[in-house]
Order: structure tokens, then sequence, then C-alpha cells
């Protein structure tokens, strides 16, 4: 029997994820809790909504999250860590507020969140934050004693993230025909988000000029680059670029798009194009429409080889780091001195998001950071 980690003071994990619809009649619901009081085009939604029927209205997100939650149970019990752990949703079922109140039944006082979202932003972080605070609200309301929340650092830089996401990319390398290998370039993609939700992302000081999401993104891009250039001998050029964009045509996003992109590297001449999509922790909808059907065939229109890397997904060795955050944080709060692991330029995340961290355009009280009010 391995040794008994300690994770005091938390007694629960709980992976909190985005949700997905499970058939055709979850899809139209699914997109209104999604999409309420967001302001996003009805255009935009009947188009996103034909991306699922093209899957038969199943997201892959639900049965992506089934395999981190295996993962996560198996590495915990190989490795001694007593720590439960439940899934909640913010946009469908399992969703967020049954479970916790699941875990008050269960009688778990002190919960750490895993968001399957790496780095800062509104719709990465505060938001997350926010649908916390909103089910603890309703707790509240039902006459049950709101556990205490703390949600874990951003893992953007940490290795047990990189490290499966360099093997993927080195593979699709590897899988491009011999000829055009050494001259791909390579497409680090992300979510776009509006470029004023961009220069307010992270902290208030490090706002501005695409803020702490980009930033944390240009710091993962050169370090899997980097990996990768060690592993393959071949000094690749590569750019971030962004992908899914929704909203108003008028205000700005984050770009360039990747289409727009396959066309101006076709058009310069580059061979070959690896798409890696940094920016998301698993395969799900956006990673299999936007990148695999729409900017695969738009590659396939150009007569431009292109591959897709994959997502970390459900890697042992993110499931091996998720543990290695718990212990840190648990560490932390203990008042236990602490080796944070990161690589990169940028050194580990905060712990607790600070007053003005990714602020929303209408102030709603956020669990889980300095201004929560269930501190
Ligand atoms: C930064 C970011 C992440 C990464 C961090 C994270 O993972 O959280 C992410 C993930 C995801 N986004 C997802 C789905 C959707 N996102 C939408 C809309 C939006 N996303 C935004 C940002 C992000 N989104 C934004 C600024 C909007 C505009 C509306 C608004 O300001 O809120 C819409 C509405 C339709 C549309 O406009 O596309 C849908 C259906 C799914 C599930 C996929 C599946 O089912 O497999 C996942 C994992
Ligand atoms: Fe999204």
């Amino acid at each position: 029997m391995p040794d008994v980690l300690d994770a005091t003071p938390y007694d629960a994990l709980l992976l909190l994820s985005f949700g997905g619809p499970e058939g055709p009649d979850d899809v139209v619901p699914f997109l209104e809790n999604v999409t309420r009081g967001r302001g996003i085009p009805k255009e935009r939604l009947k188009e996103v909504g034909q991306h699922y029927f093209l899957f038969g209205g199943v997201s892959p997100i639900n049965d992506q999250n089934r395999a981190l939650l295996d993962a996560l149970r198996a590495d915990f019990a190989e490795h001694g860590l007593e720590v439960p752990v439940y899934w909640g949703n913010r946009n469908w079922a399992p969703y967020l507020t049954d479970t916790l109140r699941e875990m008050v039944r269960d009688g778990r006082r002190r919960v750490l969140v895993l968001a399957t979202s790496a780095y800062a932003s509104y719709s990465g972080c505060r938001q997350y934050r926010e649908n916390l605070a909103d089910a603890l609200a309703t707790l509240e309301q039902e006459g049950l004693e709101p556990p205490k929340i703390d949600k874990l650092r951003h893992y953007f830089n940490h290795p047990g993230f990189i490290e499966p996401m360099v093997d993927g990319l080195v593979r699709s390398i590897e899988d491009l025909p011999e000829e055009v290998r050494d001259g791909a370039h390579i497409a680090f993609t992300t979510h776009s988000i509006p470029t004023s939700a961009a220069d307010t992302s992270g902290p208030v000081e490090d706002q501005g000029d695409g803020g702490a999401y980009v930033r944390q993104h240009l710091d993962v891009a050169e370090v899997i680059a980097g990996a990768v250039r060690e592993r393959t001998g071949v000094d690749r050029p590569w750019q971030l670029v962004y992908q899914s964009r929704s909203g108003a045509p008028h205000i700005p996003w984050l770009e360039p798009d990747i289409c727009d992109h396959l066309e101006e590297r076709h058009a310069a001449g580059v061979p070959a194009v690896v798409m890696a999509p940094i920016g998301f922790v698993s395969d799900h909808m956006e990673v299999l429409y936007d990148l695999d059907t729409e900017a695969t065939a738009k590659a396939a229109e150009l007569g431009l080889p292109v591959r897709r890397s994959a997502t970390v997904g459900a890697d042992p060795r993110f499931a091996a780091a998720v543990r290695d955050l718990i212990l840190e944080r648990a560490a932390a709060e203990s008042g236990r001195s602490v080796a944070p692991c990161a690589l990169g330029a940028l050194g580990p995340s905060h712990n607790v998001c600070p007053v003005g961290c990714c602020p929303a355009r209408t102030p709603r009280p956020a669990a889980a950071g300095a201004d929560s009010p269930y501190a």
C-alpha cells in the first residue's frame, strides 16, 4: 500500500466543466443555457447548432470528462490520495448546482475545483467562478450550509499539461508526408475572445495589450515549440492564431482566424501546417468541428497538407499534474512550504484570483477568489 497523501484541509475535488449535449433534443436547450444574456446573434446560434447535429447532437466533451474522471480516480488510488472526485458542469447535466448539493449532503466542507480551462480570461475563469457563486446562493436558499470552495491555480504552464502536447505535436509532424515535414509551420490555436476581454484578462497588473490570456498562450507556445525543436532537430516557424469566433461582427475579437492563417501561409509558399489546439483541455466540439472539419476542409481546398495535434484529454501525466496541484495547494493552505511547478517564463499562476482579475462586463458575485462573498 502506498503512503497516504495528505490533502488536508480539502475533503473533495470538483471537476468543473462546460457541459455539452448528449443527443439531438439537447442541442437547442444547451445553446440557450450557454448564451443566456450573452448577445450572440441568432444566425451564429443556428450555425453552431448545425455543428452539433453533424455529430448526432452529441458533444464529445462529456465522454472526455468521464475519461478524465477515471484517470484522476485511478491516479489518486494508485498514489494513496484519498480525495473523492465529483463532476459538475456549467451548461448541461450533471449540473454544477446538483453536484454541489450532493457534495454538501455527503458532508464535504472544503472543496477544491479543477476547471477544464487552463488559462486566465473572463470566459475561462471568472465565468466559472460566477457559476460557483450562483450554485452556492441556490444551496443557501435551500437552507444548506455552503461549503468553502477554492479553485486550483491556472495550470497552462504545468509540465503535466505541456508534455503531452509536445508528444502530440511531434506525432503529428511525423505523420506528415516526408517531403513537407521539415518545412511545416506550427499554428498554435486557442479560442478567440473579444479583444476587450483579452486586454482585461488576468490580475490588474497584467492587463492591457492582450493581457494574461495572450501572454500565457505565447509562453506555452514558446515552450512547446522549443521542446519540439529539440526533439525533431528542426526549427519550425510558429504563430499563435485563433478559432471559434462568435459575437457580432463589429466587435473586435482576437485575430487572425485559423482559416485565414492557413490561406496566408499557403500563399506564402509554406508546404504544410500543424494545428496545435493548446487553448483546449480536450477534443471537444471546438476541436472536432472548427479544426478537424472546417479548417481541414479549407486546407484541402487549398491543397495544403495539415495535421491537428492531440489535446491533453485524460493523459495520465495530466492526472498526475492534478494530484501535484492538489498537494501543492493543500500544503500552501496549511502553511507548509511548497515549490510550485511551472515551465516557461511566467512562473506559477496565483492561487487566489485577486480583486479585479478578469472582470465581467456587468459585475456579479464570483466565488473562489479574493472578492468572493463566500470566503
Ligand atoms: C475562452 C473560451 C473557452 C476555453 C475555456 C473553456 O474551456 O472554458 C471556451 C470553451 C468552450 N466553449 C464551448 C461552447 C460554446 N462557446 C460559446 C460561446 C463563447 N465561448 C467563448 C470563449 C470560450 N469558450 C466566448 C467568448 C463565447 C461568446 C459568448 C460569450 O461571451 O459567452 C458557444 C455559443 C455559440 C458560439 O457563439 O459559438 C458555445 C456553444 C465549449 C463546449 C464544446 C463542446 O460542446 O464540446 C467549450 C469547452
Ligand atoms: Fe466557448
